[in-house]
């Protein structure tokens, strides 16, 4: 059984043309078109099975990021259906549900419950949560007060080891110094050899082909590959 389902799925924005509201009179005057629809999505279709992992590939504004959020149920198609079974973990906006004025031993609370766990879930991982990022020291302080470093290795550190079925990544292992990159990717790889389904969106093609068996290769909106992550990057750098 499919982990995550993408049927025939459309996603548009609208682009507005006008500034100022002189400008949306002169337009509406004028007839002139005050928006128009940008196709960012259009018409894509694929099935994840559990255990895989998928890299989204493509250039600036391919629409991986999209599709990313729509799986993670942060954005809905406008046409077509998303559907996923289990936990859904998405790395994508990570730390947005950090609160500035609660300390970290708080804020990891409040993520874990975010991502849907128990608080007796969230008791028994606290240490590994806390050693993983490396900041035990500041643990009481109020995040408002972290660097945007300890921030993030907080914020990270709370998704990766929260219980999840599906492990949704954007761009994260390009920002925190490399030896802190280093550790995140090998707990994704491990997470992998749990059985666990990830899907990641990254521009650092040798990473995503090595960690990733497959490629899914989009182009204005649509799909122009889906195999062998190795063919997808050579079909991109081509
Ligand atoms: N909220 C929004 N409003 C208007 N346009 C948007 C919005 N979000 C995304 N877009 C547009 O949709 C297109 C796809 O964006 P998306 O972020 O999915 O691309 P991407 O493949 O992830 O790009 P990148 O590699 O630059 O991260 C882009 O042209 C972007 O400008």
């Amino acid at each position: 059984m499919p982990r995550i389902v993408v049927d025939a799925v459309h996603k548009d924005f609208k682009l507005r043309h006008t500034h100022s509201i002189k400008e949306t009179f002169v337009a509406a005057v004028k007839r002139k078109p005050l928006t128009t629809d940008f196709h960012a999505l259009d018409g894509v279709s694929f099935e994840i099975g559990e255990g895989e992992s998928v890299a989204l590939l493509g250039f600036n504004g391919s629409g991986k990021s999209t599709m990313l959020k729509l799986i993670s149920g942060v954005l809905t198609p406008d046409q077509g259906r998303v559907l996923t079974r289990g936990r859904v973990a998405g790395l994508i906006e990570v730390g947005a549900g950090f609160h500035p004025d609660l300390s970290g031993r708080e804020n990891i609370y409040l993520n874990a419950a975010i991502l849907g766990m128990t608080k007796k879930e969230t008791d028994d991982r606290y240490e590994q949560i806390v050693e993983f990022s490396e900041i035990e020291q500041f643990i009481d302080t109020e995040v408002k007060h972290y660097s945007s470093g300890m921030f993030l290795r907080l914020a990270f550190s709370v998704a990766i080891h929260t219980e999840v079925d599906i492990l949704l990544i954007d761009e994260i292992l390009s920002v925190g110094d490399e030896p802190f990159q280093k550790k995140c990717l090998a707990r994704i790889r491990q997470l992998h050899d749990q059985g666990k389904t990830l899907v990641v969106v990254s521009h650092d093609l040798d990473m995503v082909a090595s960690l990733c068996e497959r490629g899914i290769l989009l182009r204005g909106g649509k799909i122009a590959f889906d195999g062998a992550s190795d063919e997808a990057v050579g079909k991109m750098r081509a």
